[in-house]
Order: structure tokens, then sequence, then C-alpha cells
């Protein structure tokens, strides 16, 4: 996915001016009612797929249950202002409480569930609403509710097409304005970071579980305003538009559109609604009989798109106005504090007698080792050895089955990935997880993720109201001053999926020095780098150790290692056999035995 806050900015300004005043203008001329209601459900459909391209597109959870919140919002006005008199407003209010309240639980549940499950569960849930709808009494079953009172605002009544359009557009162009200051941000790096797995988004300070409920409950509210509009429109609700078959079309809108494009949601939201009206008055002559012929098509077209344009039209059409913006370094900003640092020389990291079993394998056999402030320690051992679960042990991405693991005394043995990170390790992954269509300044802003103030400044509602400013302006600072650190400066604004492997593994660097940390955890950084790349890592690993970090590598290379680090453990089948200077290690008889089969 690019960067969606500089998508829209860069068209050239000239056609979203006009397109926007061809807009305005449409229900004020003479155009024909019926191209009006067609706009006015376009709109509406683009509301629930733009909350599915920011859980789908960008969050990477699929759902095809969208059209029971739809039905949430549109039933919740429906009931009270027909049967209680309650204005429209409250009904808005109150469907979006319900609606939040069942998101909340529904998604606590299911967004565990990852594969084939979470898109099963959606459809369960969607399913179930659906049949509420139809079997409640005091929702008159499949008849449904009529009778619906038009919304009135600052006492105009929005009863006619043309009057409601308006609200339904401004309603989109709000949801779109929302949704991309939101994901300009510290939480929208972390959504973003979502569908890179769940590892490396934890391993940066994300609480992922929290995040994926967030973007289901944003959907969902989406989804609920459709829905109070559609009531308000239609102004007579029953089940049907809320079945399954909707909650697919939904998805299906996204994804032509382009599921990781805001825009992409209102492009195939109306590519969609017009095909289908088209094909639904002419396939019926040309076959000559009647029945859901376009669904066929739809299919076909859905094939066509899996196979030809995965990512949907959106990309392709922005493809015609190419980003000619230069975008400028972000302004200096204020430091954001750093956590006080260890002494050289102060033990900052203890393993004792750490030990991981997977069910009879032992990984790793009661290992002990240490690391102290201002050293590079370095873990070596041939294939299979247990360095990177014993990696995985310190940084808290898997728990031990005994023993003990402290960072600067503290006891950090039952710590989640995200806890540790805040104490001050970072690290970064023997196979490199970064956001490949994100900029390579945002990737490594996710690596601040819990500096600064992040709650409440930094939090989802002062994002999506930009007053996170002063934060953000913070965060990106600092992201531009690690990148200065470790030499990408000049690639600031370059997709990180572009950038060469060793670029790629440095930017991994920065990443973690983002987090402010005291020891810094790399796994196997050397992996896949040409010669130069190497020295170019040594140096600046080096320069790291003179500014005081501390550091646990592991490594294949052997002069990579003995050329680096102060200190080196070595582990074979799960267990520590030597640990000294680099000097002694080579000469080390039980390394020699477990690299060269003994031979001198
Ligand atoms: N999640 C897991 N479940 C079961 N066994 C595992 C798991 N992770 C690692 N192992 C096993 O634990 C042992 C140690 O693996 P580990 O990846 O830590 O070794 P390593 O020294 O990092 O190897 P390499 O240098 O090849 O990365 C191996 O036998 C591996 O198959």
């Amino acid at each position: 996915m690019t960067n969606i806050r500089h998508q829209a900015f860069s068209l050239p300004l000239l056609l979203p001016v006009a397109l926007l005043c061809i807009a305005i203008a449409l229900p004020l001329l003479p155009t024909p009612e019926y191209w009006i209601n067609l706009l006015n459900y376009i709109g509406l459909y683009s509301l629930v797929a733009i909350g599915l391209v920011l859980l789908t597109g960008v969050g990477g959870m699929t759902s095809f249950g969208q059209a029971a919140f739809v039905g949430l919002g549109a039933y919740a006005t429906a009931y009270l202002s027909t049967r209680h008199g309650v204005s429209p407003w409250l009904g808005l209010l109150a469907g979006l409480a319900i609606t939040v309240i069942s998101a909340y639980l529904i998604g606590l549940i299911t967004m565990r569930m990852s594969g084939h499950y979470l898109p099963l569960a959606t459809i369960a849930w969607g399913i179930s609403l659906y049949f509420i709808f139809g079997n409640a009494e005091m929702l008159n079953k499949y008849d449904g509710l009529s009778g619906i009172p038009a919304i009135s605002l600052f006492g105009i009544s929005l009863a006619s097409p043309r009057a409601i359009y308006f609200l339904i557009w401004g309603a989109v162009l709000l949801a779109i304005l929302c949704l991309r200051n939101l994901l300009a941000s510290r939480p929208g790096r972390a959504i973003r970071a979502l569908k890179g797995g769940s590892m490396m988004a934890e391993a940066m300070g994300v609480d992922t579980r929290r995040m994926k409920v967030t973007i289901f409950v944003i959907s969902a509210m989406l989804a609920s305003i459709s829905g109070w509009l559609y009531a308000h429109f239609q102004r007579t609700v029953n089940p049907s538009p809320f079945g399954l078959g909707y909650g697919i079309e939904y998805l299906f809108m996204a994804v032509v559109g382009g599921v990781g494009h805001l825009w992409g949601a209102v492009l195939g939201a109306g590519l969609l609604t017009l095909l289908k009206d088209g094909l639904q008055s002419v396939l019926p002559r040309l076959l000559g009989s009647s029945g859901n012929f376009e669904i066929i098509v739809f299919g076909a077209l859905m094939i066509f798109l899996l196979q030809y344009a995965q990512e949907g039209i959106w990309p392709h059409l922005r493809r015609l106005f190419p980003d000619k913006a230069n975008p400028a370094p972000p302004p200096r900003a204020d430091a954001i504090a750093r956590s006080p640092k260890p002494r050289a020389g102060e033990r900052i990291l203890d393993v004792q007698r750490a030990r991981k079993q997977f069910g009879g394998l032992v990984a790793v056999n009661d290992v002990s080792f240490g690391v102290d402030a201002g050293e590079i320690v370095g873990l070596i051992g041939p294939n299979g050895a247990g360095k990177s679960t014993t990696f995985n042990l310190v940084t808290g991405l898997l728990p031990l089955t005994s023993g003990s693991i402290a960072y600067r005394g503290q006891d950090i043995s039952r710590f989640a990935s995200r806890d540790i990170v805040r104490l001050g390790i970072g690290r970064t992954f023997q196979h490199v997880q970064l956001l490949p269509g994100m900029s390579v300044l945002e990737n490594v802003a996710l690596g601040a993720h819990l500096r600064g103030d992040y709650r409440p400044q930094g939090g989802v509602l002062a994002s999506v109201l930009r007053l996170n400013r002063r934060e953000e302006a913070k965060l990106l600072h600092e992201a531009a001053c690690q990148l200065e650190r470790v030499g990408l400066k000049e690639w600031m604004f370059a997709e990180a999926g572009s950038l060469a492997l060793g670029q790629q593994r440095i930017l991994e660097i920065a990443r973690a020095l983002c987090s402010d940390p005291a020891l810094l955890l790399l796994d196997e950084p050397a992996a896949g780098l040409r010669y130069q790349e190497k020295q170019a890592l040594a140096t600046l690993l080096r320069q790291l150790r003179d500014d005081g970090m501390s550091i646990l590598i592991v490594e294949h290379d052997m002069d990579f290692v003995m050329n680096l680090t102060d200190k080196l453990v070595v582990m074979e089948f799960g267990t520590k056999i030597a640990e000294g200077t680099p000097e002694t290690i080579q000469q080390h008889p039980a390394v020699l035995e477990a690299y060269l089969g003994g031979i001198e």
C-alpha cells in the first residue's frame, strides 16, 4: 500500500476541485431524480467500503459481515423513531452505541483468530444478525418497519433525495478525511503494521489485539452510519439489504476499487453500483428471462481482477497522475525525552539457566550468560543450536520453560514483548520485517510507537481530529535523526521495499534505535549482505557501541563476529559450550569440535 497521506494531495489540484464542483452542482441542476438516487446509494455503499479498506486493506482482516452493522444502524433509528418518536439524531447515537458495544464484544472474541477462521466467524455473525432482524417481533419480522421520518438539519427537512445527498456525501468526505488523518499518525502506522504480522508489530510495542478491535469497531461504526442514512433516505427498512449477500458485495466493492486505498472504496462502490444497475436492465432483455444474472458477471469480473489487478483499479488510475511533489524532510521538533542510560560496565542483561522446551525437544538447555553496558556480545553456534530461540526468550516472543532473564536488575521473564521494548530492548529480525509499501521514514517512526505522550495526544481520537500534530512532528523528527545516524537520510521518502537488502537491514536497526534502547538485539544482521555492506554495518555497530549502546548479536559470519565483538557465547544443541573473548573462542577445543568436527 502506498502512503495514503500523500496520495490525494498529490493529484493535480484542478481535478479534485473540478470533481467537487460537479458533485455539488449535480443535485442543484435539473439532474434526473433517478441519477441522484443512484449517487445516494453509491455514497451509502462507499461509507461501508471505506471501513473495509481500513479493516481489510490496511489491517489485513477480511470481513463478510459488514452488512449486519449497516442493519444495526438502520434498525436502531427505525425502531426508535417509528415506535417511540425519538429524533433521528438520537437514533444515530443509539445506533452507534449499540454498534460499538456489539462490535467490541464480537471483536474481542474474533480478532484473535487468524487464517480462514476470521472470515468464517464474520460470516457467522452476519448471518445471525440477519436472522435476528427477520425474526424479532418488535422489528416486525421480515416485513420490517416503515414510516421512518426524514432527518432535519438546522430546521431544513432532508426528505428529498436531493437534500439528503449532501448529508450522505458530506459523511463520505468526512470519513475519508478522518481515516486519512488516522492512517498518517502513530496509531495509523501501528494499524498498517498489523498486516506485516503480529510478531513485528508487538516487538515495536504495538498492542496488536487492541488495535485490531479498534479498527473493527471503527469500520462497524462507518457501516452503522451508512445504515442510519439508509433508513432515513428509504424511510423503510427490512432485513434483505443486511444479509450475507450484501456483506460479500461490500467486500467486492472495496477489492474492485482498491482495498488498500480510501478513494478506491468510493471508486469500487461507484463502479459496481453502476454496473449492477446497467446489467440488471440489459441482461434480462438479452437473455429473455428475469433473474440476478449480474451476479455471474460480478463473479467473472472478480476472478479477472484477482488474476490481473489484485490491487484494484484505483492504483492504476493514480498512475495516470504521477506524484511530482518532492516531500520536504520533517521540520525540526522538540526531541522526545530519553530514558537514563546505564553506566559503562553495568550488567544490563542477565540470563540465568534459561530453558525452552518444545514438547520433547530442548531447544535452549539451561543457558546462562550476561551482557554488560557498552559491549558487543556475539551469540554463535551451528544451525539449530538454539540462538534464535534464546533471542525470542529475551525479547518475550516465547515464554521460558524455566530459568530467569533480568534486564538492568529487573526480572523480565514473564514480560510481553511490547513491555520489553518499552524497558529499553530493541530488536531486528533474522528475516527482514518491514512494511514495504510504506516510506522509509514511516517505517522507522513505527519504532517510536511507545515514545513521548502516546496517550492521549497520540491516541486514535486525537489522530482522527488532528490534535496530534506536535507529537507527530516529534516522532517524525526522531525518525529522521535516527536515519541520519545510520546513514539512510537520503532514502527517507523511498518506499522501504525498494531498498537493497543491506539498506533494509540498516533500516531495521534505525527502527530499533527509534525505541530509545540501551540494548540492541540483532538477529543475523549480516546475512545476505555483500562485503562492502558488511563493512558499513560493522562500522555502524562500532559507532553505536562507542555511543554507549550494548549489543547482543546472532551471526553466522565468523569473520564479521570475530572482528566486531568483545565477547562470544557459543551454543550447540541448545547448550552453552563456551564463553569468552573472540581470541579464546577461536582456540576453544569444544568450539573447534562443534564447528570443524575436531580438526584443528
Ligand atoms: N516453535 C518451535 N517449535 C518446535 N521446535 C522449534 C521451534 N522453534 C525452534 N525449534 C527448534 O529448536 C531448535 C533450535 O532452533 P533455533 O531456530 O533457535 O536455532 P538457531 O541456532 O537459531 O538456528 P539457525 O542458525 O539455523 O537460525 C531447532 O531444532 C528448531 O527446529
